[in-house]
This record gives structure tokens, sequence and C-alpha cells, in this order.
């Protein structure tokens, strides 16, 4: 079996592919902030494994990918240590290799990649893809495989954040879609706010890149809080949950 292990700024997900079945299966999660990531690692991630029967010594090939270069020594032994394997890490230096091509393949964040990887190899069209995380990305991909550009924003749950810790007020709010644009209580008008602004940022950003581009695109949804802004399934192709995993394995396999 093929372990994926995607770290990003608010989680870092564990998830398994069965080469039989070409499935994704066993996601889990852990916080990848603050001094708790070690014992989750020692402790947690063991346990999980345990729990669900699986046995470290039947995970074949590690493949990981890291935003937080920080934390990425901590991964890398706690794989040596548990399953006795050192993860494939995607870089820069594994994109040659590829058919999607970044021209500042320094720059651009190995999980960006890794959606590009998995989106081309899918539909081998332009595509947009919108990644639901800490950050909110749009990465913009010609039909070539090129990636012609990429447009960041603060994510949903760290706008909420950021109201939250800037005001002296403004209470944390769950990420839920208000039936209403016009908010009757603070909760109500935050909720409002975010979820609603966000909502026409997403349709706006789309109808930007597509004007200034001249071409209509496959729009592809991902990350954890991509079912959030319901509104938006009439103007995603797809919501694929596994998108940056699959791309983690398809350039782990490139360069294997
Ligand atoms: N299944 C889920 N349901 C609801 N929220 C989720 C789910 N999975 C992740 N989240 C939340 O979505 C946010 C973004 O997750 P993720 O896309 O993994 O971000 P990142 O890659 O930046 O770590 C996190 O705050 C996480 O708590
Ligand atoms: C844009 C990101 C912060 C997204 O991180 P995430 O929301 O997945 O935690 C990450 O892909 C990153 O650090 N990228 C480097 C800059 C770039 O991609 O252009
Ligand atoms: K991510």
């Amino acid at each position: 079996m093929f372990l994926a292990i995607d770290a990003g700024n608010s989680n870092v997900v564990f998830a398994l592919y069965h080469e039989k079945d070409k499935k994704w299966t066993n996601h889990f999660r852990i916080e990848t902030k603050g001094p708790k990531l070690h014992s989750q690692l020692s402790k947690k991630v063991p346990l999980y494994f345990l729990e669900h029967g699986i046995s470290p010594t039947s995970i074949s090939e590690i493949g990981f990918s890291s935003v937080v270069p920080e934390i990425n020594n901590s991964i890398i032994e706690f794989c040596q240590n548990y399953f006795g394997t050192n993860p494939y890490v995607i870089s820069p230096k594994s994109y040659p290799k590829l058919p999607v091509k970044s021209l500042r393949p320094t720059e651009i964040g190995s999980d960006l990649m890794c959606n590009v990887m998995a989106a081309y190899s899918k539909y081998q069209k332009s595509v947009i893809i919108v990644d639901f995380g800490t950050a909110l990305t749009f990465t913009v991909v010609d039909q070539t495989g090129k990636i012609k550009g990429i447009n960041i924003v603060p994510g949903l749950r760290t706008a909420i954040n950021s109201l939250f810790n800037n005001t002296a007020k403004l209470p944390a709010v769950e990420l839920k879609m208000p039936e209403s644009a016009l908010g009757q209580s603070t909760v109500h008008a935050i909720q409002a706010g975010i979820l609603y602004g966000y909502t026409g940022l997403v349709k706006g950003m789309i109808e930007t890149i597509e004007k200034e581009t001249q071409q209509s695109y496959q729009v592809i949804a991902t990350g954890g809080l991509s079912s959030v802004l319901t509104p938006l399934t009439e103007v995603f192709n797809e919501i694929d949950r596994n998108l940056t995993l699959e791309g983690l394995r398809l350039i782990t396999k490139a360069n294997s």
C-alpha cells in the first residue's frame, strides 16, 4: 500500500492508496502547529493504525508533501521509526520528470504542484483548481500542462479567525452558510459576510481569469473546506477531496 502524507498549514493528512482496487482509504488528520505534533506522531498515528488493523509493514512506499518546512524532519524521522521507510519528499527536483510545468518551481507550494499533476492527468484540459485550505488558492493550468498563474487569498477559517483575533467584540463563529445574506445578529452578520462574500470572491475570480485569458476552464475544487460554500456546486465541475493526495502519489511514482 502507498501512504500519502500531505502537510498543510492547518493539518497533516494521512491516507492510504490501494493499488489493486485504485482506491484511497483511511484518511486521517492531525494538527500541524503546536507542541502537540510530536506526541500526535508518536501516539495518535500508531494508535490509528493499530485500531484499524493496519500493519506498518504493509506500507510499501510513502510520498510526503509539505508546505511547512519546520515539521519535515519530525515527519521523516517518524516514518523511519514507525514504518522503517524513508518517505519520498516532493521538492523542485521532482518536477522535471512531470508532464506539468511551473515557471517558478522553487517558489510554488508542493501541494499546489500535486493538485496540478492530478488535475492535468485526469482532464488534460485547461483547468482552474480552487483549493480551500488555510489559504484559498486558484491555480490556472493550460491544456499543455503549463501553470499560467496562481492567486492566493486568506482561507475561510483564516478570515474568520483574523476577525476574531483583531477585534474586541466579534466572536469566533461556525463556518455555516446562513439562509439570508442580511445578518440579523453578530454571529449571523459574520457568517453572511464571510460565506456570501467568499462565494462572490470565488465566482468573481473565475470570471476574471476567464475574461483575461479569453477561454473557459474545467473548475475543480479541493481542500478541507471545499464543500462549505454550497452555492458554488454549480460553478465547480467537480469537488475532488483526494486531488492533492492523488497528485502526491503520481509525482512520487514518476520519480521512483
Ligand atoms: N472533513 C472536514 N470537514 C470539515 N472541516 C474540515 C474537514 N477536513 C478539514 N477541515 C478543516 O478545513 C480546514 C482546511 O483544511 P486543509 O485543506 O487540510 O488545510 P491545509 O492544507 O491548509 O492544512 C482546516 O481548518 C480543517 O480543520
Ligand atoms: C499557498 C499555500 C500557503 C497553501 O497552503 P495550505 O492552504 O494548503 O496550507 C502553500 O501552497 C504555499 O506555501 N505555497 C508557496 C507559495 C506559492 O505556492 O506560490
Ligand atoms: K493543502
